[in-house]
């Protein structure tokens, strides 16, 4: 059979080579004429596959090794019989890892400590639910909103949205992009709930930009400045509002879940998804796939003062400023449009927190809790 893959999936070969032939196209420019003639499409979240994409193909299978699926024409697909396969909480853990970097930075810039905040969580599903899960075992208040979830589940533990905004100093949007429907979340955080933030407020968007009404945050952060932004999607990626770029804290080119690790295990996901659509037994595992780390092992002797101890085991492994200096940097010698991109397709390998053992000695012994809370593996000598 003949593949179609984006070219810069890792593990193409090894998880696909089995299937037949891999024809490497760039995502964001994969033409109707390309894929005619092939059986299955693997791609990211760059490409749109539609009418426009696949009239007329033998494509049968479509996988997307990403979490989100806003890119694709489901009810087309659907339609066509063609089967799709997306990757679901492939890299969540990711995510949570740039979320609690990001929230820690901005504490570190504020003054402030994480561990004093009630945080907001919009959207409590593979990604949202394990941020909770690590903000929990970290002694955060968390506030959980997810009418999808509140609907089926009963109420208890979910708040409205307007609730969350009154009562959280930290909103941290981890939706799907819904573009209609009664749990619609296009422009859910909209000019009159951005006006509604608290001053000095955080809001942290790695869901998909267009949840958040991007004009009138831009207005709110040039009229105010009064709160700490942390944006990794946007609207109209990857021609992203320049002026909002320069106001927010923090700024990264959608990289949230771009660990090595989770791409693999996106990469992975779909090989298994082709193999059980056409009935067929791959061999492999996905830690097979997995490369050592190379910072694997680290060890703290001091009791250092919590948020310390976790800010200095998290940069061990990633530094979401990195990405924010990049994104400027890339963005002023090639524009926005080729800066976000080449961020992206050149981004450093990036490993998951679980990655680094932590080994505490003596009085560092109190930061177990902690560290392992956060993601670290722990042990004490
Ligand atoms: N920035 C990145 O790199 C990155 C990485 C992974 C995922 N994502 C995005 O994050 C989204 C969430 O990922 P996930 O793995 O948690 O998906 P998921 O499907 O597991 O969870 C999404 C949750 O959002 C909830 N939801 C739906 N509509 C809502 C609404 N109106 N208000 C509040 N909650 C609502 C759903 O009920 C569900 O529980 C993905 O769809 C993707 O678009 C971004
Ligand atoms: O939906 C997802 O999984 C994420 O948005 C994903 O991290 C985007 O990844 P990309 O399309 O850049 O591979």
């Amino acid at each position: 059979m003949k593949l179609i893959a984006d070219a810069t999936i890792p593990a193409l070969d090894a998880c696909f080579s089995a299937f037949g032939t891999i024809e490497r196209l760039p995502g964001r420019a994969m033409r109707a004429e390309q894929v005619r003639n092939a059986d299955a499409l693997i791609v990211r979240s760059i490409t749109p596959v539609d009418a426009a994409l696949l009239e007329g193909s033998s494509v049968h299978f479509v996988g997307t090794c990403t979490i989100g699926t806003d890119h694709l024409d489901l009810d087309y697909l659907d339609a066509h019989g063609i089967s799709v396969a997306n990757a679901p909480g492939c890299n969540a853990e990711a995510v949570v890892d740039y979320v609690l970097m990001s929230l820690l930075t901005l504490a570190e810039r504020g003054g402030w400590r994480l561990g004093e905040r009630c945080v907001g969580v919009v959207g409590v599903g593979n990604v949202g639910g394990r941020l909770v899960a690590r903000l929990n075992a970290l002694g955060v208040e968390v506030l959980c909103c997810d009418p999808p979830r509140a609907e089926r589940e009963g109420g208890d533990g979910f708040v409205e949205l307007d609730t969350l905004i009154e009562r959280c100093d930290v909103l941290c949007f981890h939706a799907p992009l819904v573009r209609e429907g009664p749990h619609r979340t296009q422009y859910l955080l909209d000019a009159e709930r951005i006006a509604a933030l608290a001053p000095h407020s955080v809001l942290l968007n790695a869901g998909r930009g267009d949840c958040i009404d991007g004009l009138a945050l831009r207005n709110r952060l040039a009229g105010q400045n009064d709160l700490s932004v942390v944006l990794d999607v946007w609207e109209h990626e990857p021609d992203i509002d320049a002026s909002l770029r320069d106001l927010v804290a923090l700024a990264t080119p959608h990289i949230a879940g771009h660990s090595l690790d989770g791409k693999l295990r996106g990469t992975w996901m779909i090989q298994q998804a082709l193999a059980a659509h056409l009935g067929r037994d791959i061999e492999g595992s996905f830690s097979a796939l997995c490369p050592p780390a190379a910072v694997p092992a680290l060890t703290l002797s001091h009791a250092l003062p919590v948020e310390d101890a976790l800010r200095l085991c998290m940069r061990a492994v990633y530094d979401v400023r990195r990405d924010h200096d990049s994104l400027h940097r890339e963005v002023l010698m090639q524009g926005i449009r080729k800066g976000f991109d080449h961020c992206r397709a050149h981004y450093p390998l990036r490993r998951e927190f679980a990655t680094l053992e932590v080994t505490l000695v003596g009085e560092a012994a109190e930061l177990a809790s902690p560290l392992r809370a956060a993601g670290f593996c722990v042990t004490l000598a």
